[in-house]
C-alpha cells in the first residue's frame, strides 16, 4: 500500500509542491488539474519532474460533469475526456478521477450513468487507462459511495472502478460498514481527509476545512478499517482542501500529512490486515506525568525565577554535580534551572531568552517512546553527556523544545540521585503536589501540527477547541490529555500578536511553554502560605466575584474567601469544583498557576480565562510593559 497526496493539499507552485511531497517521504502524488494548468511546463516535463523526485503519479483529477448528459453535451464530454486521456499519457499516469455530476443539464438515472461509464471504459481500455468514479457529497444525483458503487458495478468494465473519499462518506455520516462488501480490486484509489465537525454546507466544508487524518473529528480510522477489510491494496492518498494549508509551509504541511498516514496505518493494522511495508512500532505511549520542566536562564533571570519559586514553597533541593544546573522541588514537582554557557540550553536561551526549553515526561518505556516518535518522523535529540551522566532518551518537540523521557525500569528515574547532589530535603511548603498541566502557546496556524505531534505519539485524546477572549483578540485553546488524565497539556493558538499569547510567541521568538499549573492539595492554604512568603497573586476584577456569586449562587463566605485571595472559581454540572490563582508575569510573558480540583473536575476553568487574561493585560499596562 503506497502513500500519496494530492498537489492541492499544500502551498507553492507545482515544483515546490513536488519537492516538499518527495521530501516528506510520500510514494506518489495526485496531480490536481489546476495545479498543472497554472504551471508553465509541458506535461512530459511535469511527468519527468515527478519521476526525478522518485514519485509516481497515482491519479489525475478531477474530471467533472461527465455522466448522464443529454446530447450534444454528452458527446462533448467524451471529447473532453479523450483530450484528458492524451494529457494523462504525456504525464505518465493511468488513472483519472471523475467526480459525480453537478451539471444542471444532467439527467440522472443509474443505468444511463452506468452506460456512459461502460463506453468510457472501452475508450480508456484502448489506451491502457483506467477511470475511477467518486461520489461528491453534494453531487446532484450521486452523492453516496453506495450509489457510485452501483453505477460502477452496472458499468461492469474492468477499466472502470470506484474511488472512495473519506470526507464525502463521513461528512454525510454514511455507515462505513457498507464499504466492507465492495471487492477491494474494484476500488481504484482511496482518498483520505479528516475535518473538524461543523454544521455547515457540505461543499464549503469540504473545500475549506478538510485536514489531515487525526487532526479533525471524523472517524477516519474506522473508514480505513472498512477499506482494509475489502482487501484493497492500492494507494492511500491525502486530498486536503484547507485554506490555512494553502498558505502554510509546504514542507511542514507535507510532513504532517505523512505523519498522519503513518499514524493511521499503524492504528488500522492493529485490527485489520493492511498490506503495507511499515516496520512495526510500539503503540501510542501512555504518559504517566510530567517529571520535570527545565528552564534555560541567565544568572539574573535564574535568581528571579528562584525567588518566585521559593515564594511558592519550593526549596533548592539539589545541584548538578558537573553543570550549572539546579533543581527546585516541591511535592512531585521538579523545576530545573539551567544557566550553563554551552549546549542546547544555552543556544535556546540565546534565541528565546528565559524559557522552559525542555520537558521531561514519565513514561513506561523511554526507549520505546523514542522509537515510536522517530517512526512518526520526530527527530532524536542528543547531546554529549559527561562521565557518570545518564543518557536520557529525548526528541525534538514542537516549537524548538526538547522532550526527555524518564522511566523506572531503565533506571532513568534515578537521574536526580545520580547526577545531582542533594541540598535540602524536598519541602511541601505550600501544599503543591504535582504539575497539573503545561500550557504551550503557538501561532494558530501551527495548532493542528502540534496536536498531531502529541496525539500520534502519546496515548492522548483532544478536547474541542474553545475560544478565549483576550482584550486584544481571540485565542483558540485546545486540550490534549492522557487517557487517564495524568498528563495534561493545553495548546493555545494566537492570531494577533497583541494578545498576551501572541506577544509571548513574538517576543520569545517562538518559545512554546508559556505557563505551568501546579496542583494544590488545599488552595486556600497555598494562598496563605505564598502570600506570607511575598508572592504577589494576580489581582482579579471585583466585578468578577460579584458575578460569580450571582451566577453560581455561591455562599457569601466562599465568595469572600475567593475574593480575598484572588482565586478564580468554576463548577461543572456534576458538582466538580476548580480553583485557580496566578503569579505575576515574568520573562517575556511567562507565568505560573496554582489549581485545585475537587470532586473530579476535569476542565481548565475556561469560563475564567477571559477574566484572567484581562487582569494580566491590566497588570502589563498600556504599553505591554510590566507595571512596577
Ligand atoms: O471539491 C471538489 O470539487 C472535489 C473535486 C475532486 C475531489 O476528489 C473531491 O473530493 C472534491
Ligand atoms: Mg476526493
Amino acid at each position: 500500500m503506497k502513500t500519496s497526496i494530492a498537489t492541492v493539499s499544500i502551498s507553492g507552485d507545482l515544483k515546490e509542491k513536488l519537492a516538499a511531497i518527495a521530501e516528506a517521504g510520500f510514494d506518489g502524488v495526485e496531480i490536481f488539474e489546476n495545479d498543472f494548468l497554472a504551471f508553465d511546463e509541458s506535461p512530459a516535463e511535469v511527468g519527468r519532474m515527478v519521476r526525478d523526485h522518485g514519485l509516481e503519479i497515482t491519479l489525475f483529477q478531477p474530471f467533472r460533469d461527465f455522466e448522464g448528459l443529454p446530447e450534444p453535451q454528452r458527446s462533448r464530454a467524451f471529447d473532453r475526456a479523450e483530450r484528458k486521456f492524451d494529457l494523462m499519457q504525456e504525464l505518465g499516469t493511468d488513472l483519472m478521477l471523475i467526480c459525480s455530476s453537478v451539471s444542471p443539464v444532467a439527467l440522472g438515472g443509474i443505468d444511463r450513468a452506468a452506460a456512459d461509464f461502460r463506453e468510457l471504459g472501452e475508450r480508456a481500455a484502448k489506451r491502457g487507462l483506467r477511470v475511477g468514479y467518486e461520489a461528491l457529497a453534494w453531487g446532484s444525483f450521486i452523492n453516496d459511495h453506495r450509489d457510485a458503487w452501483e453505477v460502477v458495478r452496472r458499468a461492469d468494465h474492468p477499466n472502470i472502478g470506484l474511488i472512495l473519499d473519506s470526507f464525502h462518506t463521513l461528512a454525510r455520516e454514511i455507515d462505513v460498514a457498507s464499504i466492507r462488501s465492495i471487492p477491494g480490486d474494484r476500488i481504484f484509489i482511496v482518498q483520505l481527509a479528516d475535518a473538524p465537525k461543523f454544521d455547515m454546507d457540505l461543499l464549503q466544508w469540504s473545500r475549506h476545512y478538510r485536514n489531515m487524518p487525526g487532526e479533525g473529528d471524523l472517524p477516519v480510522a474506522d473508514f480505513m478499517r472498512a477499506v482494509a477489510a475489502t482487501g484493497y491494496a492500492g494507494p492511500i492518498s491525502l486530498e486536503i482542501f484547507n485554506d490555512q494549508f494553502r498558505g502554510g509551509s509546504a514542507r511542514s504541511i507535507a510532513a504532517d500529512g505523512h505523519r498522519s498516514l503513518i499514524y493511521l496505518i499503524d492504528q488500522v493494522r492493529r485490527s485489520e490486515p493492511v498490506p503495507v511495508e511499515l516496520p512495526p512500532m510500539p503503540d501510542r505511549v501512555a504518559v504517566e506525568g510530567v517529571e520535570f520542566v527545565e528552564f534555560a536562564a541567565n544568572e539574573d533571570e535564574a535568581q528571579r525565577l528562584a525567588k518566585l519559586l521559593v515564594s511558592m514553597g519550593f526549596t533548592l533541593a539539589a545541584r548538578h554535580r558537573n553543570r550549572d544546573v539546579v533543581l527546585y522541588r516541591q511535592g512531585d514537582i521538579n523545576i530545573v534551572i539551567n544557566t550553563g554557557k554551552e549546549g542546547f540550553a544555552h543556544s535556546s536561551h540565546t534565541v528565546h531568552g528565559l524559557s522552559a526549553y525542555a520537558i521531561g515526561l514519565r513514561v513506561e518505556d523511554a526507549k520505546a517512546t523514542v522509537e515510536r516518535a522517530t517512526a512518526l518522523g520526530a527527530e532524536v535529540f542528543f547531546e554529549p553527556r559527561g562521565p557518570g551522566e545518564l543518557e536520557v532518551p529525548a526528541i525534538r518537540g514542537v516549537g524548538g523544545s526538547v522532550l526527555y523521557f524518564i522511566d523506572e525500569p531503565s533506571g532513568l528515574s534515578r537521574v536526580w540521585d545520580i547526577e545531582f547532589e542533594t541540598l535540602e530535603p524536598a519541602a511541601s511548603g505550600a501544599a503543591l503536589q504535582r504539575i497539573d498541566h503545561v500550557a504551550q502557546t503557538m501561532n494558530t496556524d501551527e495548532m493542528l501540527s502540534w496536536l498531531l505531534f502529541y496525539t500520534s505519539i502519546f496515548a492522548t485524546r483532544k478536547s474541542p477547541v474553545v475560544d478565549v477572549v483576550d482584550p486584544a483578540g481571540l485565542v483558540r485553546s485546545q486540550v490534549v490529555q492522557g487517557l487517564d488524565s495524568r498528563f495534561r497539556l493545553t495548546l493555545n493558538g494566537a492570531e494577533s500578536r497583541r494578545t498576551l499569547a501572541g506577544r509571548f510567541v513574538a517576543e520569545s521568538f517562538g518559545s512554546s511553554v508559556q505557563h505551568l499549573a501546579f496542583s494544590s492539595a488545599d488552595i486556600f492554604a497555598t494562598a496563605e502560605a505564598i502570600k506570607a512568603a511575598g508572592f504577589a497573586t494576580l489581582q482579579i476584577s471585583r466585578n468578577y466575584y460579584d458575578d460569580l456569586e450571582a451566577r453560581l449562587g455561591l455562599a457569601p463566605e466562599l465568595a469572600d474567601r475567593l475574593r480575598e485571595a484572588n482565586i478564580l472559581y468554576d463548577r461543572d454540572i456534576d458538582g466538580g469544583e476548580y480553583f485557580q490563582l496566578y503569579s505575576p508575569l515574568f520573562g517575556e510573558g511567562l507565568f505560573l498557576e496554582v489549581v485545585e480540583r475537587r470532586n473530579g473536575y476535569q476542565g481548565y476553568g475556561a469560563p475564567n480565562a477571559q477574566f484572567r487574561i484581562a487582569a494580566q493585560q491590566r497588570a502589563l499596562g498600556p504599553k505591554g510593559m510590566p507595571r512596577r
